[in-house]
């Protein structure tokens, strides 16, 4: 198997605030494969955003990071960017790694030609390239998100908001990064626009064989566009592995809830998760998701759960799964341990009306 772009382990980015540290990110291990889309999901605020930027060494100052992350593309064969200083990590932006942000206007300089844009991203990397060589490059990557040759001297307020996430989309992919993080790109746009985008997305592993991390509520792009998915609950990877397989046999009782949760043409009531997520200031003891999980457990809410590999290979971080793995390890339960927590009451928007 080839070796991963990126190797995250253990990876937490923690928010210091006066209540106490946010564990937004609490100890969160994966890897991105050349050439592969990884979506990431999980409901609002359970640390995905925290996560795309931590990778990236753009976590605010306020946060403390630690674990590793390692590159392993041109400029960056096996170096953990958690503690690089800001200098070498201003190196790797753009040739090694680049972010797609979820607004593009609040990105693009109103005050800035398109070409001026790319002059700047170009120039910072490659001094030498000749202005002609330079026009060329970025002509080519805008054509490539079906942005005409002819609009190259134009401001960002001269493009509807589709055309400027593309123009967004061709200013990362400008230095053909090895690793690219994509939070939330297609937010604000509407259906077409968003299809067309994440075609886009799907097709840079045929073009520029980039790795991608995707991060969006929406799981039908995930099941559309990612290769594999890793579903975040409460600052914790809780389950991930190929994204068909999670679709089509989720294993964690929080991705059957959330799988649960979407619309589809067949969707007769309006199913949530009953309860929110927890505070990350002072997140539950055990499994995180057990205040609110359907099938936890007494010993649930007490120990943690330990990550299992399951037969299909897809990784899972809930009892339930451990169990079925290696029945003896119901033992580091306790005694009861096994009994159902107090059951959730499911409620859902057809049942209330
Ligand atoms: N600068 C900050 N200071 C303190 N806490 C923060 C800060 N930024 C984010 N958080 C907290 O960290 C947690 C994770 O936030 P994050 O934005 O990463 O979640 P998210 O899953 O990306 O949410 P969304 O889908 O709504 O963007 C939240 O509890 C949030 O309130």
């Amino acid at each position: 198997m080839t070796e991963p772009v990126l190797s995250v382990r253990d990876l937490r980015v923690w928010y210091g605030t006066e209540r106490g540290p946010v564990r937004a990110v609490d100890g969160v291990s994966f890897d991105v494969r050349p050439g592969e889309t990884l979506g990431l999901v999980g409901e609002s605020g359970c640390g995905k955003s925290t996560l795309g930027r931590g990778v990236l060494g753009l976590a605010p100052t306020v946060a403390s990071v630690d674990g590793e992350v390692i590159l392993n593309s041109k400029g960056g064969k096996g170096r953990n960017l958690v503690g690089l200083p800001a200098k070498e990590l201003q190196k790797l932006r753009g040739p090694d790694l680049g972010l797609i942000f979820q607004e593009p206007m609040t990105r693009l300089n109103p005050l800035m030609r398109i070409s001026q844009h790319f002059e700047e991203a170009l120039q910072t990397h490659h001094k030498d390239l000749p202005k002609k060589e330079l026009r060329e490059r970025a002509i080519e990557a805008l054509r490539g998100m079906g942005i005409p040759a002819s609009r190259y001297e134009s401001y960002p307020h001269e493009f509807s908001g589709g055309m400027r996430q593309r123009i967004m989309i061709a200013l990362a992919l400008v230095l053909r990064p090895a690793f690219i993080v994509a939070d939330e790109p297609t937010t604000a746009l509407d259906v077409l626009v968003e299809a067309q985008i994440i075609k886009i997305l799907a097709d840079l592993r045929k073009n520029f064989d980039t790795s991608l991390v995707l991060i969006t509520h929406n799981l039908g792009i995930v099941a559309e566009a990612c290769d594999r998915v890793a579903v975040m609950y409460a600052g914790h990877i809780v389950e991930q592995g190929d994204a068909r397989e999670v679709f089509a046999n989720p294993q964690h009782p929080y991705t059957k809830e959330l799988l649960r949760s979407t619309i589809s043409l067949s969707t007769t009531g309006l199913h949530f998760i009953p309860g929110s997520p927890p505070d990350l200031v002072h997140p539950p003891e055990g499994c995180r998701f057990s205040p609110r999980c359907p099938v936890a457990m007494q010993g649930c809410a007490k120990v943690e759960p330990p990550e299992v590999v399951l037969p299909s290979g897809v990784h899972s971080v809930c009892w339930q799964q451990a169990i079925e793995v290696d029945p003896s390890m119901a033992d580091e339960l306790g005694t009861g341990g096994r009994e159902p927590l107090a059951a959730v009451k499911e409620i859902s928007v057809a049942d209330e009306a």
